[in-house]
């Protein structure tokens, strides 16, 4: 029996010796790189926080001390550790979470995978703990040098330096990369401390630092009341503590080293105050294949050779973000004033093609998407167009920036959304399934659903080519399907797809859902009922095409891989009513809940947006028996029917 499988939870940790706890860390590391080869997952990272992750959990008691973890994909280790040894369903339908889920256990807190959440949170538990009585109780947060970039870190560590006594401890996770090495002034600042030999006259250097860094974080470093003064002081007794902050820094502590991190997180402990615990730590650490990988120390792998760390995978077409990645250059080769932002996901938005042939004009902000989106508004208004490539679910916190920013003041700015739609593995916070709702309300804003490459490259070329407002592009996740042509193409750009002689059913498809579309058209045919197939390329604002369209039919259909509350269908459907045309209109899309981690295709089945869910309805509704009831959350897909006007029979 292996120690690993002793270890039931965490108190099972304490009776260790210093040499059992070293077995267990090396036992830890087998079992992931054993089991995460077959599943796939965050590798890399949790193979970077295993020592930490011990030590956590021998010092603080879980789950009456809160621990939280930033975007939560270093949380295996924790989950080995909590009750869960097996991690051979991680991801998969039903299967445990790739992040923490408190439906799983009670020592999982955060479950949103978007970064820079975590300090927040432990400000929020910490003064809750302490309003209740509770103030015995700990927070833990582990925050990853990447999500320092992230604003809302920066904002917590202003209100954590509050004076405070509340038992607070950041475990900084510096291991010096996001997916690529961690961008901007504070991370250089970090390197600088972790290749410190002694580390000595921290204080000093730090001070030297933030003043090559420029005024700005000078003025940060000294005036404001922000935690970087104990950040960057040196932990001794009660001496780092400065008498207008109240963030004591404990480090750099070797991350690997179980007993240094335990020894910190005592002292952090027993400190009685918000204390910064600053471990240095590798990515992939006692992981050839990971360590070694320049790309991203195998932050997030497929299935892969545990022995060489070679991928098992095989790609059978080329994936939307490659089409983009290759376009993109094509269309900077001819057109200078494009330039590329990514929010420290270079090659996971494929934009480090665009940075390998032009350096100079990709800019990688961290995890910072709202900066992102503003620093483009200014790009624009010097004369550039800048394509923000982010993931679609990551937006979401970037809509005020859109809106009043990018789109009040009409800037041409490109928005590319990869991951829109039902992701699958990586669960609720990481499906991009509300940008169309979120998005569609901007003023002025212009958005593209492409069915397949063609019409990927043909949008983003005429997205780019818009100057006076803000255009999106959202395509999903995954390899091109086949490339649909058009019977016709209307003068506003819509895309007839497939018509019928009969005009029963309009279907109006949403990017790839064009696929999907017309198997149900092609169901309709053997059901005897006509089916007109359209892709409006462009789908807000709804090209007018659609109205007279949709006149000439008995029903609307409307397909997305989006939530149907609030989405295109909904827009199509306000459109319609206001030009008059009494058409009925179904709207397909995603329930608005949120959706558990599994494969695309097992959660579309579960929500019913399926060519045979979707005929079935149909054909319902065309022949007269009764429309079909919003179906319950979770069951079906969200399916509103719009029953004013009955179709016409
Ligand atoms: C808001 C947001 N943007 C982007 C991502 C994608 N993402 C997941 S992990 C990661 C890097 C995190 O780096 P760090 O915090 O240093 O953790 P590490 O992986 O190094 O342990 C990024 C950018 C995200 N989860 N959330
Ligand atoms: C944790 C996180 O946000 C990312 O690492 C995400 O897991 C990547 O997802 P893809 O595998 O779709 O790139
Ligand atoms: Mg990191």
């Amino acid at each position: 029996m292996t120690l690993l499988e002793t270890i039931s939870g965490p108190r099972d940790l304490d009776a260790l010796s210093p040499e059992q706890l070293d077995q267990l860390a090396g036992e830890i590391r087998e079992y992931l790189v054993e089991s995460v080869s077959k599943t796939g997952g965050h590798l890399g990272p949790n193979l970077g926080v295993v020592e930490m992750t011990i030590a956590i959990h021998r010092v603080f008691e879980s789950p009456r001390d809160a621990v939280v973890f930033d975007t939560g994909h270093q949380s295996y280790v924790h989950k080995l550790l909590t009750g869960r040894r097996d991690l051979s369903t991680i991801r998969k339908t039903g299967g445990l979470a790739g992040y923490p889920q408190r439906s799983e256990s009670e020592h999982d807190i955060v479950e949103s995978s978007h970064a820079s959440s975590s300090l927040s949170w432990a400000d929020g538990i910490s003064k809750a703990f302490e309003m209740t009585g509770q103030d015995d109780r700990h927070v833990v947060a582990v925050v990853g040098d990447g999500a320092l970039t992230g604003g809302m870190t920066w904002e917590a560590l202003n209100n954590i330096s509050d004076d405070n006594t509340r038992k607070l401890i950041v475990v900084v996770n510096d291991n010096g990369r996001s997916y690529a090495p961690t961008i901007g002034g504070m991370a250089r600042f970090l390197n600088t401390v972790r290749t410190k030999q002694t580390y000595r006259n921290l204080h000093l250097s730090s001070r030297r630092a933030f003043d090559k860094l420029g005024a700005p974080a000078s003025a940060f470093y000294r005036g404001v009341r922000g935690g970087l003064h104990g950040f960057l002081s040196r932990f001794t007794d009660n001496e780092a503590l400065y008498s207008n902050l109240d963030i004591k820094y404990i480090g750099p502590i070797d991350g690997h080293d179980e007993r240094a991190m335990e020894a910190a997180l005592r002292q952090a402990k027993a400190y009685g105050a918000p204390v910064i615990v600053h471990a240095i730590t590798d990515k992939g650490r006692g992981y050839e294949p990971a360590l070694r990988d320049a790309a991203d120390q195998f932050h997030a792998v497929g299935q892969i050779d545990p022995e060489t760390g070679e991928s098992l995978e095989t790609a059978s077409a080329p994936s939307w973000t490659s089409v983009f990645a290759d376009e993109l250059v094509h269309l900077a080769e001819s057109n200078e004033r494009l330039v590329g932002i990514t929010a420290a996901m270079l090659r996971p938005t494929g934009l480090h093609r665009m940075a390998e042939r032009f350096p100079s004009r990709v800019f990688d902000v961290g995890i910072a998407e709202q900066h992102a989106a503003t620093s483009a508004a200014g790009l624009a208004f010097g004369g550039l167009h800048p394509v923000v490539a982010v993931y679609a679910t990551f937006m979401n916190r970037a809509f005020d920036q859109v809106l009043m920013d990018v789109a009040l003041h009409k800037a041409g700015v490109t928005f590319v959304l990869d991951r829109a739609g039902v992701t699958g593995p990586d669960g609720p916070s990481h499906h991009g399934v509300w940008d169309l709702s979120i998005l569609q309300v901007v003023p002025g804003i212009r958005i593209a659903a492409p069915r397949d490459s063609v019409r990927l490259v043909e949008e983003l070329g005429e997205a780019v080519a818009v100057d006076d407002a803000p255009t999106v592009i959202r395509f999903p996740k995954g390899t091109v399907g086949i490339d649909f042509d058009a019977v016709r193409r209307t003068d506003d750009g819509v895309d007839v797809l497939a018509e019928s002689e009969r005009k029963d059913v309009l279907i109006v498809t949403v990017g790839p859902m064009a696929e999907t579309g017309l198997q149900v058209a092609e169901r309709l045919e053997a059901q005897g009922i006509g089916a007109t197939v359209v892709d409006p390329r462009w789908v807000v604002p709804v090209p007018r095409s659609i109205m007279d369209l949709a006149a000439e039919h008995r029903i609307v259909v409307s397909i997305e891989d989006g939530i149907r509350v609030g989405g295109i269908g909904t827009r199509i459907r306000q459109d319609l009513r206001e030009a008059g045309v009494d058409t009925a209109v179904t709207e397909l899309g995603l329930p608005d809940e949120f959706l558990d981690h599994g494969s695309r295709s097992d959660i579309l089945e579960r929500v019913g947006l399926t060519p045979q869910h979707i005929a079935r309805d149909v054909t319902a509704m065309v022949l007269g028996s009764k429309l079909p009831h919003a179906r319950g959350a979770g069951a079906d897909a969200g399916v509103s029917t719009d029953t004013s006007p009955q179709p016409r029979v």
